[in-house]
């Protein structure tokens, strides 16, 4: 299978550099103001005007209004929206009818149940993205760097494309895909040398590893 990879939370053009020599199929820029990786949007269109045709950019928003997420597509033109707030199966679809940006929602994963009950965005999403819920005392929906219990995953009967993101780094990336078979993977914080600073030596390793994982 050809796997997918995801490097989120960039913010410089050395580090989308990095992710782009690493090879990776996907990078992300998170706007979202309370994230230690948010950037504007002007600083994401420039980002993302400076990536070669085969890498897809993403664009993380939380729960963003329609004006935002309207101004987004216009001035970021993503390849790819991850919803990453507690955004509805019609919010998303109506999105997508009107942008026709291909639209992924992440789902904190709590349980089997959460897993079952993702199935309701199926046909309003191109990919769920299956992420670990947000410790309590987190202010950020994602990039906690934290995991959940893969083998969820592995005995889950996927209904719609999918990816793994939580916690992934380049230590655990391949026991995540043996035990899990993700076709895509997705790695932010345990690619950072400090919060917001991608290092370029773990993004390569990240990328090595999810590629030769068996
Ligand atoms: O990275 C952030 O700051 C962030 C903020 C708000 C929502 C999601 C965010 N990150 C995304 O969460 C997943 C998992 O990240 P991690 O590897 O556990 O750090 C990934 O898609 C991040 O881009």
């Amino acid at each position: 299978m050809t796997r997918e990879i995801k490097i989120c939370g960039l913010s410089t053009p050395e580090t989308v550099a990095a992710a782009v020599k690493a090879g990776a199929s996907h990078v992300g820029f998170v706007h979202f103001e309370p994230s230690p990786r948010h950037v504007s949007l002007k600083e994401a269109a420039s980002l993302r005007a400076d990536l070669p045709g085969g890498v897809k950019a993403v664009l993380l928003l939380v729960n963003a209004d329609i004006e935002t997420t309207a101004t987004a597509v216009e001035l970021v033109r993503p390849d790819v929206i991850q919803f990453h707030g507690s955004e509805t199966p019609e919010w998303i679809a109506l999105v997508r009818e009107k942008t026709g940006v291909e639209a992924w929602r992440a789902i904190g994963v709590r349980s089997a149940e959460t897993l079952s009950k993702s199935a309701r965005y199926r046909g309003a999403v191109d990919r769920l993205l299956f992420d670990a819920p947000p410790p309590e005392a987190s202010a950020l929906p994602g990039g906690n760097g934290v995991g959940f219990d893969w083998r969820l995953l592995a005995s889950h009967d996927h209904a719609v494309s999918w990816g793994l993101a939580g916690g992934l780094d380049p230590d655990n990336v391949a026991e995540a895909i043996r035990a899990t078979g993700a076709p895509l993977v997705d790695a932010s914080s345990g690619l950072e040398s400090a919060p917001g600073v991608k290092d370029p030596a773990r993004i390569a390793a990240f990328c090595e590893a999810a590629r030769t994982a068996g």
